[in-house]
């Protein structure tokens, strides 16, 4: 008998409650197989590490010491580790230069499986893959004339988020920062207009923190249930509208360069739909706005999020310390009047002591706990014989070894020039220990073929948005306040987005 026929007897020849219970059988019987596929270990000889106390619920609120406590017992092997997303594979550094520059084919980024991209956003998954190349391409090679974008944003988009203050006043710091870089990264990045284009920079601001909750809240649901969970995360219908908006918006300006292409004489603009259109290997893709809404949003996502908290995390420690505001002033001064006609990129690598304490902020608190996520998709054997089986989720938990004591001597003490006395203890270490410098033990920008190609241009955007500010404001910290706290959540540092700084104009 055909399934249908077995299906039309059943229906036709049960009551309503032998339906209700045959369906429920079988709904059940999905649920469980698909957990036990989903949450199914490798028969292997990998240890599995659980940290103390109530770990599941560690690994949501206070995940960076329960990544610690997991490091400092398993620093030189591979360990698997519950995670929200099943169990992963923690990497111990020796392992990551073997690593770094797997293909794609056999290791690509996880990135997109940690966003349960799915849900998120609609489209086939490899059309994800344009925004990295797009940028690995050609983000640097247009750094000068970003720079040039990223200055002038500075200049004129600070003075006028942050208010005069002609008086010890309290700001709100985060979404102050949020809108500025927003504003910035969208005239450098997106361009044609979007900049001045109120509805994109609220989506710009709004959507990392949308992606983030969404994925974090799917995550909490067991992969069966995420179809019908989805409809009832708020977070997630925003990003679904987010991106329809966006696709309004960036329709007029594909169709625009469309028509304009047809001209004698047209000069391409530098711009990251350019970047998109150029690499589109279907040529149904190159125009397509629904597509291209979902690109520029992730690169919006990937750039403004990670660049606003760490200036927020920064403007934080000036104000908790503020002995250093002096400090990051003199250089800053000092470097501005050497370079004479305002800021250039050669000038900005002489901020020598601005970029170790941006860097201290960052190992203190780097928006997420463990980088280099990567999915292997054969099995991997490395020269020791280790295997990495296909199918597995590895990761390096990032923030353990930032607090490693066998790296940095008293690593919970916040030392601003701890990179700048390490950048001078002897001439190798000059390019080593810089903000955009990574190596297996510093990984707050990943590894290899997947590590931020944006390090450069948000290393210039946070050192300029800082040098203005240094140059106006004094900063302290609210009466009988301590620093705002960092927000955790999973794999999540966010400063603290309630957070208020007391500014003053500099007298
Ligand atoms: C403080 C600022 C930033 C931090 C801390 C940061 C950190 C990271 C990290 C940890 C990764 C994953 C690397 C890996 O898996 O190996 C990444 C990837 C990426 N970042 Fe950044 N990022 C920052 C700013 C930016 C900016 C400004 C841009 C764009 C202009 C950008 C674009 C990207 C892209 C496209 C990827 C994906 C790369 C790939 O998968 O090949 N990031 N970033």
């Amino acid at each position: 008998m055909s399934l249908s026929a077995f299906l039309h007897k059943l229906v036709t020849s049960s009551s309503l409650v032998q339906l209700i219970a045959v369906a429920s059988l079988l709904i059940s019987f999905i649920f469980v197989l698909t957990y036990s596929l989903f949450t199914k270990r490798q028969e292997d000889n990998i240890p599995t590490y659980t940290p103390q106390g109530d770990y599941k619920k560690r690994w949501s609120h206070d995940n960076p010491h329960a990544l610690q406590e997991a490091y400092s017992r398993n620093r030189n092997s591979l360990f698997r580790i519950w995670t929200s997303q099943g169990y992963h594979l923690a990497l111990p550094a020796r392992y990551l230069d073997e690593l770094k520059m797997q293909p794609d084919t056999k290791f690509p980024s996880a990135l997109q499986n940690f966003f349960i991209g799915p849900y998120l956003w609609p489209v086939e998954k490899w059309k994800l893959d344009y925004v990295h190349k797009g940028l690995h391409k050609d983000l640097n090679k247009h750094l000068p004339s970003m720079f040039a974008d990223a200055k002038e944003g500075a200049d004129t988009l600070t003075p006028a988020e942050f208010p005069k203050c002609e008086d010890w006043t309290p700001i709100k710091v985060h979404p102050t920062v949020l809108r500025l870089v927003s504003q910035i990264n969208t005239k450098l990045l997106v361009g044609n207009g979007l900049e001045k284009n109120k509805d994109w920079i609220d989506i710009s601001a709004s959507y990392t923190r949308n992606i983030f909750l969404s994925s974090a809240k799917l995550r909490v649901f067991h992969p069966a249930l995420r179809p019908v969970v989805q409809w009832f995360i708020p977070e997630l219908r925003d990003v679904w509208r987010c991106n329809r908006r966006a696709q309004e918006l960036l329709a007029p300006i594909l169709a625009e360069k469309v028509e304009k292409e047809k001209t004698e004489n047209y000069k391409k603009p530098v711009d990251s739909i350019e970047w998109i259109r150029d690499d589109a290997s279907d040529p149904k893709d190159k125009n397509d706005p629904h597509l291209h809404a979902i690109l520029q949003l992730i690169l919006g996502a990937l750039s403004v999020n990670t660049t606003s908290q760490l200036i927020t995390n920064c403007i934080y420690n000036l104000a908790t310390y503020p002995e250093y505001t002096t400090v990051l002033r003199e250089e800053t001064e000092a470097v501005l009047k050497e370079a004479g006609d305002g800021w250039t990129m050669d000038s900005m690598a002489r901020l020598e002591k601005t970029d170790s304490f941006i860097k201290e902020t960052l190992r203190h608190a780097g928006h997420l706990t463990l980088t280099f996520q990567r999915e292997a998709k054969t099995t991997l054997t490395l020269k020791d014989g280790t295997q990495i089986p296909a199918g597995s989720t590895v990761f390096f938990p990032t923030v353990a070894a930032n607090f490693d004591d066998s790296l940095y001597p008293e690593p919970d003490r916040f030392e601003p020039l701890r990179f700048y006395n390490l950048r001078h203890a002897s001439p190798d270490n000059e390019k080593k220990f810089q903000l955009t410098s990574i190596t297996p033990e510093q990984m707050q920008f990943g590894l290899g073929r997947h590590a931020c190609p944006g390090r450069a241009i948000a290393s210039h955007q946070v050192k300029l948005i800082l040098a203005h500010l240094l140059k106006t404001y004094d900063f302290k910290l609210k009466e009988g306040e301590g620093r705002p706290k960092t927000v955790l959540f999973q794999t999540n540092q966010f400063p603290n987005p309630q957070g208020e700084i007391m500014f003053r104009r500099r007298r």
